[in-house]
């Protein structure tokens, strides 16, 4: 048990086709607002962002769009002056998950409000209190803030490229280990557990599993089970105050991944093979569900499909352990041995030929 436990959530949820007219309703809804930074790649900027600046003029609110290039430090800086120097007094991330990340992150800094407008939903980020921008804490995310309203238009969504959101639905395949490590750290030893949290997160990941035929589809209504599933992970993590509940060895291994291949694939792909080992490890009858689940989604299920060398795969299992040695999770203290790791690999089909029946 905690003494105290504050959990911020956000106030509104907004998921359906069109609803990015409702943009202005929303915010004026939420605050006094009246100067608004959309902070956006460039890409996006350009399309999606341009449209939502239109919307919000036309609902009488003075825009200003700050780009964002890159996901890292000095780009969410340099976009934290920027809005500081238009005075605005609340920011809406307008993107895939670099613009949302810096967006929370900018908000946080100015202490503003930030609402999530994500064009798609290629992790849980798009919900959460975290933002993950290289430079800042090695690979893994930091607190920023939680958005105070996720608008998730899914006309603009199911337009994303395929691959994007198809990540998404990895991000999630992901906590069915995620939420097993929790549950062994509380067990061994002793850290905080929120069964709540747990199984909110839980749950979204079964939740791939039950309309994995809609998600394969990705269309309309597919982007919808999706989304309402990065939301429900999301929450998890508000409620948790920490990204527990929805990260742990599997993340791990996509993190070190990105450290020795220099992010070699999405987020969302590296992690549902990561889960599929570390389900492996843990003897649980999900880890061939979840390699099933990818194999009929169309994910990577191994080095090949991920784009990186079988020896970067096995140099990540190695390190794995000492990403954030403070969480412990199936891969201990201690981590792999080379070994084991080629061992879990191989049965697991992440690399080799043929896995394990
Ligand atoms: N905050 C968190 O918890 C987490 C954050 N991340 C971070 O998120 C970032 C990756 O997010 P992604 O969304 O994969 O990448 P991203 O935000 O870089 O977007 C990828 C590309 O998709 C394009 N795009 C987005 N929406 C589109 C649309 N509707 N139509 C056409 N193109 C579109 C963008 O222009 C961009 O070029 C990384 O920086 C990573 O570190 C990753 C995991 C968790
Ligand atoms: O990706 C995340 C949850 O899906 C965030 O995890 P990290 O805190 O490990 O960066
Ligand atoms: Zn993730």
């Amino acid at each position: 048990m905690r003494p105290v436990h504050e959990i911020d959530l956000m106030k509104k949820v907004v998921v359906g086709r069109g609803v990015r007219s409702k943009l202005p309703e929303v915010l004026k809804e939420l605050g006094n607002y009246k100067e608004v930074a959309i902070v956006s790649g460039p890409h996006v900027a350009s399309t999606w962002g341009k449209e939502i600046k239109e919307i919000l003029e036309d609902g009488g609110f003075d825009v200003h769009i700050v780009i964002v290039r890159r996901p890292t430090k000095d780009d969410a800086e340099a976009a934290y002056e920027e809005v500081k120097t238009t005075g605005s007094d609340v920011v809406v991330g307008v993107g895939g998950g670099k613009a949302i990340d810096a967006a929370k992150y900018v908000a946080h800094k100015l202490n503003l409000d930030v609402v999530s407008f994500p064009t798609a939903a290629s992790h849980d980020g798009i919900a959460s209190p975290f933002s993950s921008l290289r430079g800042m804490n090695g690979p893994t995310s930091v607190k920023t803030v939680a958005p105070i309203a996720i608008v998730a238009d899914t006309e603009v969504i199911v337009k994303a490229p395929r691959e994007l959101n198809l990540a998404g639905v990895g991000d999630l395949l992901g906590k069915f280990s995620a939420v097993k490590d929790w549950r062994l750290a509380h067990k061994l030893k002793g850290e905080y557990y929120g069964s709540y949290a747990a199984s909110l997160s839980l749950m979204s990941a079964k939740h791939v599993l039950k309309y994995l035929t809609a998600l394969k589809r990705m269309d309309e209504m597919g982007v919808r089970i999706l989304v309402e599933g990065l939301i429900s992970s999301g929450v998890a993590m508000c409620i948790a105050g920490s990204s527990r509940p929805a990260s742990g060895s599997e993340h791990l291994f996509s993190h070190a991944l990105d450290i020795v291949a220099n992010y070699p694939a999405r987020h969302g792909e590296q992690v549902a093979i990561g889960s599929v080992m570390m389900l492996y490890l843990y003897d649980s009858k999900y880890w061939k569900k979840v390699r099933k689940a990818i194999e009929v989604l169309g994910l990577p299920r191994n080095a090949k499909e991920l784009g990186v060398s079988e020896d970067k795969i096995i140099e990540a299992l190695l390190i794995a352990h000492k990403i954030r040695p403070e969480r412990y999770t199936i891969l201990g203290e201690e981590g792999l041995t080379r070994e084991a790791a080629e061992n879990l690999a191989r049965r697991t089909g992440v690399i080799g030929d043929e896995p394990e029946e």
